[in-house]
């Protein structure tokens, strides 16, 4: 899904105060739910979906996509990342990730933090309870001290 895509002033307004409007959560997260529905968990039975929003304003959603070789398994953070840079995007703002949990905030493993700090620490990861409601950090306070592209380009 990319067609839909969200204003600019609310880019804008992220991307200043380190947060989106409440209405573009509430979007991205009904976004993410759809596509956890198509989570593909028969070992797990851990439905998860993730909505992606691109500087642009597009967004891609993913699901987790487990394996019977269980290691084989992507993440729905992972499968949206996937999803996105395929189609030529590179830049995010947010990431939102819905699950059945109810009482808690589930936060990314850390192979997805890892693969996500590839395209930028500034990320916001909207952490969500099966009702919509979340918790937010940028992605840099979630992997502090990361290893990421720069640490290439360092003098050796
Ligand atoms: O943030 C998360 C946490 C877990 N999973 C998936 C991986 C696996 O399929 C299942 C149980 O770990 O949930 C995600 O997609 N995202
Ligand atoms: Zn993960």
């Amino acid at each position: 899904m990319s067609a839909e895509n969200i204003p600019s002033d609310e880019l804008a307004q992220a991307l200043e105060t380190g947060s989106l409007p409440p209405q573009t959560v509430k979007l991205l997260h009904h976004h993410a739910a759809t596509a956890k529905q198509n989570s593909y968990s028969p070992y797990s039975k851990f439905r998860v979906g993730a909505s992606l929003l691109t500087h642009t304003g597009e967004i891609f959603t993913g699901c987790n996509v487990e394996n019977a070789s269980y290691g084989g398994a992507i993440c729905a953070e992972r499968t949206a990342f996937v999803k996105a840079v395929s189609e030529g995007h590179k830049k995010f703002l947010a990431v939102v990730v819905a699950t059945d949990v109810e009482d808690a905030f589930i936060s990314p493993c850390g192979f997805c933090r890892q693969f996500m700090v590839e395209f930028g620490k500034e990320l916001l990861v909207y952490m969500t309870k099966a009702d919509g409601s979340h918790s937010v950090q940028k992605l840099k306070e979630l992997l502090p001290h990361s290893f990421g592209p720069e640490d290439l380009e360092k003098p050796r």
